[in-house]
């Protein structure tokens, strides 16, 4: 792979890829790659370049990237089933057919084509039907006779008597006419066939007898489950991976089925197929929800049935790797998918270790064991047959990042190598017959032919003719006999003797067989028993595991909408702070404005203060100069008394003019009336509040002489002789809420009855206002 700028050549890359291995013991993993159609309208990510190499341009924020892939040989969209199956899978069958085993899996995103590929359709078969078709086209008539050739349920074969095939045969043919009934009778059609186009293989032994069993198996959830398994119901049963004696891994007691044509392979296929775990996803309607492996074995014999040959064939469905975000799985989907992905992920880490293993010579542990998937497929990737892989695209930008990711792996499956395969003919165990009968004399076990010469007397007894005539040759007969008897005598003796020995050690073996069967029934059993506990700890564990997803799902909902309510408190929170930042601006910025506006009529105030002293101190002066004048008028009236009334009145007019005009200006002197100068006379009784508001003001009531008092308690208190003025201090809020003083005055006049009474004849005014109220004066006036 190599990424492009856009004016690279992309040809050159082809060389990048390099085939060819070093090693000739090896081949590398050769993965070929299918693009699926898309409609007109869409927009495509992949463009061809040849037809091994493709570039796929995956746009991103960073900008636009273009890497290139080099496949063994990429198929167009337009490249039919036929095509894709004589290319990849047709040398996989001519291995199977030679004894070697082989690995087909097709890889990809979800949707991408990987079941199309490997079933396809009735009218349209894919790799699966045409290996089927195909085979059964070439070894149709060197077939073995059924059940002659069997399962040893532990990934091996043995062959078995023709009687007791014989028998096998017939049981099928009742338990199948049973099974037809209850499919007829079900309404259930299990047959698909497939379209046949002939091809045949040119590599069949003719001088071999062939049988083909098939299994099928899934890995679901990350559990082997064999979908051609008619005893666990509906419920399929987990199976475990085993080893065999060969260290080869296989599913232990799965079912397989020896199919003597296509059609009975068909049949068993759709039979798995409808066990299979398939569901609906946002990106394909029938999505698999599992990797699912169809088995197909041969297994041959030689004519002279001297040694057997198995050749394995397993063609991989694998699920579709898939993105959550995209299909939007949630439950039992998102459990699938996320078993899916991790499988997907230990396959991928398997082969990367492998590579650096090769690459570097390391010797990593290659962790087969993480997955199921990888563990069943270990013999493969370790050189038990040729792997190949065909990575299925769907070319359409929405699905360009993960074909990304889907390219990269198979670019770096490419690099893997595995060992050749070999075909080799292995030994085979004859099935000890249920019963010896005389048509097979070589089904006889070893040890009945052992029996057979214990009981054994020897040579037969010669007939003895006696001649009368020569009776010395008579006796000389009769003593040979007599010997040949006695020999024949001390034999069965001794044979009776080995027996009785044998019989005691036949004895003693079945003695131990059963003890041992014993035994194996209570551990049986007691397996049994802790199995079923088992089961029910994994289906209690199963339940807690939904019900902790379903309240996961709850809390990260629960979650996703508390982060929603703290996101819009935080945009409340972030409006209000800005909020706040401006109205303290705004009052900063009035603050300096009043304080500003105060200084200013602070100012003003002196100012008036400043000319309202200069006007009094002047008022003072021409008052002191008019009492001057009168003064001297009255001196000048006693001494000389030629004065004339007018002559003064003119002397103090120009005063008078002045104090006039003061009035007239504004400014405030005290009315004629409010003197504030008294006569020493005056004393005054001064009535005010409990508590009176300090009056502050520059200009204070004139009571020289006076006698406070908070409250009238007795008559004397008025009735005082010396007192002759009277003033009551009373302060309320006005209606502006601004603080107003007034003062109530009067004089006490004595009445004839020894009491007093207050006639009042003055109120004077206070009253303090905000300089900021411009409808008010701003000093304390006076009325
Ligand atoms: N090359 C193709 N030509 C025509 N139709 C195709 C092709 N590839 C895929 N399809 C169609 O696209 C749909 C999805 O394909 P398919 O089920 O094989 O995808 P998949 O990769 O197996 O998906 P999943 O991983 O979800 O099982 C099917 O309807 C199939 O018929």
């Amino acid at each position: 792979m190599k990424i492009n700028d856009e004016n690279t050549d992309p040809n050159e890359n082809s060389t990048l890829n390099s085939e060819s291995s070093s090693d000739p013991s090896k081949d590398p993993v050769q993965v070929f790659c299918r693009l699926r159609a898309l409609p007109e309208e869409c927009q495509s990510c992949v463009k061809l370049l040849s037809p091994t190499t493709l570039t796929l341009t995956a746009s991103s924020k960073i900008g636009r990237k273009e890497c290139n892939y080099v496949f063994k040989h990429i198929f167009t969209s337009y490249a039919g089933q036929r095509e894709v199956f004589e290319h990849v899978a047709l040398p996989l069958l001519e291995d199977l057919v030679k004894g070697k085993n082989g690995l087909l899996f097709t890889y990809g995103v979800t949707g991408s084509g990987k079941t199309y590929t490997l079933t396809g359709e009735p009218s349209m078969p894919g790799v699966m039907p045409r290996c089927i078709n195909t085979l059964f086209n070439s070894i149709a008539d060197y077939q073995a006779q059924k059940f002659l050739i069997k399962s040893d349920k532990m990934n091996g074969f043995e062959i078995q008597g023709e009687n007791d095939a014989l028998e096998d045969r017939l049981l099928e043919v009742k338990t199948s006419t049973t099974k037809m009934k209850t499919i007829k009778r079900g309404g259930g059609d299990v047959k698909n066939n497939y379209e046949n186009d002939g091809t045949k293989l040119r590599c069949v032994n003719e001088n071999n007898l062939y049988a083909v069993f098939i299994s099928y198996t899934e890995i679901y959830n990350n559990t082997v489950y064999d979908l051609l398994d008619e005893t666990s119901g509906k419920v399929l049963q987990a199976k475990i991976i085993r080893e065999d004696s060969q260290k080869r891994m296989y599913v232990n007691g799965v079912v397989e089925v020896e199919v003597k044509s296509a059609a009975d392979a068909f049949e068993l296929f759709c039979i798995g197929q409808r066990r299979k775990r398939m569901g609906h996803t946002i990106l394909n309607a029938e999505s698999s929800r599992s990797h699912s492996t169809f088995n197909i074995r041969v297994v041959q014999l030689q004519k002279d049935r001297s040694h057997l040959m198995v050749g394995q064939l397993s063609l991989v469905d694998l699920a579709g790797s898939e993105r959550c975000s995209r299909t939007q799985n949630t439950g039992m989907r998102l459990k699938e998918a996320s078993s899916i992905n991790n499988s997907l992920m230990s396959l991928r880490t398997c082969l990367e270790i492998l590579r650096e293993n090769q690459l570097n010579g390391a010797n990593k542990l290659v962790p087969y064991r993480d997955s199921r998937l990888t563990l069943l497929f270990k013999n493969y990737f370790e050189g038990e047959g040729n792997v190949r892989m065909i990575v299925c695209i769907n070319p359409s930008i929405e699905d360009c990042e993960e074909n990304l990711q889907v390219l990269k792996f198979a670019e770096m499956t490419q690099d893997v190598k595995i060992p050749k395969a070999e075909s080799r003919y292995t030994p085979y165990k004859y099935k000890t017959p249920s019963k010896p009968t005389k048509q097979t004399p070589s089904t006889q076990t070893p040890v009945t032919s052992k029996i057979k010469k214990v009981v054994s007397f020897g040579p037969k007894i010669p007939s003895v003719k006696l001649n009368m005539e020569n009776p010395h040759e008579n006796i000389m007969v009769l003593d040979s006999l007599i010997k040949l008897l006695h020999a024949r005598r001390q034999k069965r003796e001794r044979n009776q003797q080995e027996l009785a020995k044998r019989e005691q050690h036949f004895r003693k073996r079945l003695l131990h067989i059963h003890q041992d069967s014993v035994l194996t029934k209570s551990e049986i059993r007691s397996l049994k028993a802790l199995l079923k506990k088992e089961k029910q700890t994994n289906r209690n564990l199963n339940t807690k595991i939904t019900d902790l997803e379903t309240s996961n799902e709850n809390l990260a909902s629960s979650n996703k909408q508390l982060q929603d309510t703290i996101r819009t408190l935080q945009t409340t929170i972030d409006e209000k702070n800005l909020r706040i930042n401006q109205n303290r601006l705004e009052r900063e910025k009035a603050k300096q404005k009043l304080a500003l506006q105060s200084e200013k009529m602070s100012q003003e105030l002196d100012e008036k203060l400043r000319q309202q002293r200069a006007r009094l101190q002047a008022a003072m002066l021409a008052k002191e100069a008019k009492i001057q004048k009168v003064k001297e008028i009255l001196e000048s009236d006693t001494m000389s008394a030629c004065a004339s009334e007018q002559e003064v009145e003119a002397r103090v007019q120009p005063e008078v003019k002045i104090v006039q005009e003061m009035r007239t200006s504004g400014t405030t002197l005290p009315t004629p009336r409010h003197r504030r100068s008294r006569s020493a006379g005056e004393v005054w009784l001064e009535h005010n509040a409990i508590k009176p508001v300090a009056l502050g003001t520059v200009l204070q009531p004139s009571m020289k002489k006076r006698k406070s008092v908070s409250k009238l308690k007795k008559a004397s208190d008025v009735t005082n002789p010396r007192q002759n003025k009277y003033c009551l201090l009373a302060q309320e809020a006005d209606a502006g809420g601004e603080l107003e003083t007034k003062l109530y005055k009067g004089d006490i006049v004595p009445t004839c009855g020894g009491g007093a009474q207050v006639i009042f004849n003055d109120v004077e005014c206070l009253r303090q206002e905000s300089p900021t109220n411009t409808h008010a004066p701003s000093t304390p006036s006076r009325k």
